[in-house]
């Protein structure tokens, strides 16, 4: 673990200053790329999180803190342990190392959001302290209509309390406002005229774009996106990513999940490797992906990964992508009108 705290940057009032490219590079080039480095100001910290399953460890961590307002990604080969390790501070899980039959001890797990400790806390309870994450569309909600998976996004919020909902008015009117917050967020990610639609019939991007506007119906401070580029089309790549930035620019943490290298050479302020349930290497994407034991860690898992080219996503092609975006935005319009 490093000892050496990097000097966050000054807040200055009002508007979020991680928003400028510039700080954010300030602020990332002042934490030391080592596995389980100190963060300036870490929104989650978690220590000794093991998990395993019969005789395999999924999950070793010693000690991960993820920096508050940046995008950081979290990759590593398949059966690395980050799906697991998402479970586990996410309360969809419970670590092995949580509770022993001796009683607590140092060697026990401790994670916090917020500076607030969410061992033992459930999933819905790491939801209202701020945390959320995204689903993958499971059947059951593919036969819900957009709409009504969005309001089941709100579903811990007071409107669905049985005891307060016995004070009909008040319950009708945060009925109502929850109804116009999702309108507003489905609008956000041009998916409002699907609201009718079962969520099923949406496309592989528009899927994602569903599962990142249902997540923010709570409000979180920091989101959590599992794969959010898996099954998307090249045209809806450049508008979640552009969503996943604004979330950031607005001050929200991000923390993702993710195989496509490209994607996260592009967007991540900072990058997570895990290989074999541990924390292999911390840094920015440039760093992380030069690393021998990056390297190793793919190369002994799988031997065709693409670790991404930052060439191949220049300005000149990310404009391409925009290009696709907007034809196809303008194909989707006129045979709306035929
Ligand atoms: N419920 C389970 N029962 C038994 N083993 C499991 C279970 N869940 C995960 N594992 C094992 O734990 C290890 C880590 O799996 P995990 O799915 O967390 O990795 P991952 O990094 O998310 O992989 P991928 O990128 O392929 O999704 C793997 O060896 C996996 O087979």
């Amino acid at each position: 673990m490093a000892e050496q705290a990097a000097q966050a940057p000054a807040r200055t009032g009002g508007s979020n200053p991680l928003a400028d490219p510039a700080a954010r590079k300030q602020l990332v080039a002042g934490i030391e790329a080592v596995p389980g480095s100190k963060k300036p100001d870490p929104i989650m910290s978690v220590d000794n999180i093991v998990r395993n399953f019969g005789g395999i460890t999924a999950v070793d961590v010693d000690h991960l803190e993820v920096q508050r307002g940046i995008i950081t990604a979290l990759i590593g080969p398949n059966g690395a342990g980050k799906t697991t390790f998402f479970n586990l501070i996410t309360g969809f899980d419970r670590p092995t190392s949580a509770a022993s039959r001796f009683g607590r001890n140092e060697k026990s797990a401790r994670w916090s959001f917020e500076g607030k400790s969410l061992a033992n806390t459930s999933a819905s309870k790491v939801s209202r302290a701020g945390m959320v994450r995204t689903f993958q569309l499971t059947k059951a909600l593919s036969r819900m209509t957009v709409m009504d998976n969005m309001m089941l996004g709100a579903r811990d919020q007071t409107g669905e309390n049985l005891f307060l909902s016995w004070l009909k008015p008040s319950w009708a009117a945060q009925e109502r406002e929850i109804e116009e917050k999702a309108k507003a967020l489905l609008d956000r990610f041009r998916l409002l005229e699907k609201k009718d639609d079962y969520a099923g019939s949406l496309s592989g991007g528009q899927r994602k774009l569903l599962e990142m506007a249902r997540a923010l119906m709570t409000d979180p401070t920091m989101i959590m996106l599992d794969e959010p580029m898996a099954g998307v089309n090249p045209a809806l790549t450049q508008s979640l990513l552009g969503h996943i930035q604004a979330l950031r620019d607005e001050g929200m943490t991000v923390l993702f999940v993710e195989h496509d290298m490209h994607m996260v050479r592009h967007i991540s302020d900072w990058v997570v490797v895990m290989a074999e349930g541990k924390v292999v290497a911390e840094g920015d994407a440039n760093t992380v992906m030069a690393d021998p034991a990056v390297i190793d860690a793919y190369l002994g898992a799988h031997h065709d990964t693409d670790l991404g080219d930052d060439a191949l996503l220049s300005d000149e092609t990310m404009a391409g992508l925009a290009r696709e975006a907007e034809a196809e935005a303008a194909r989707e319009s006129g045979e709306e009108k035929r």
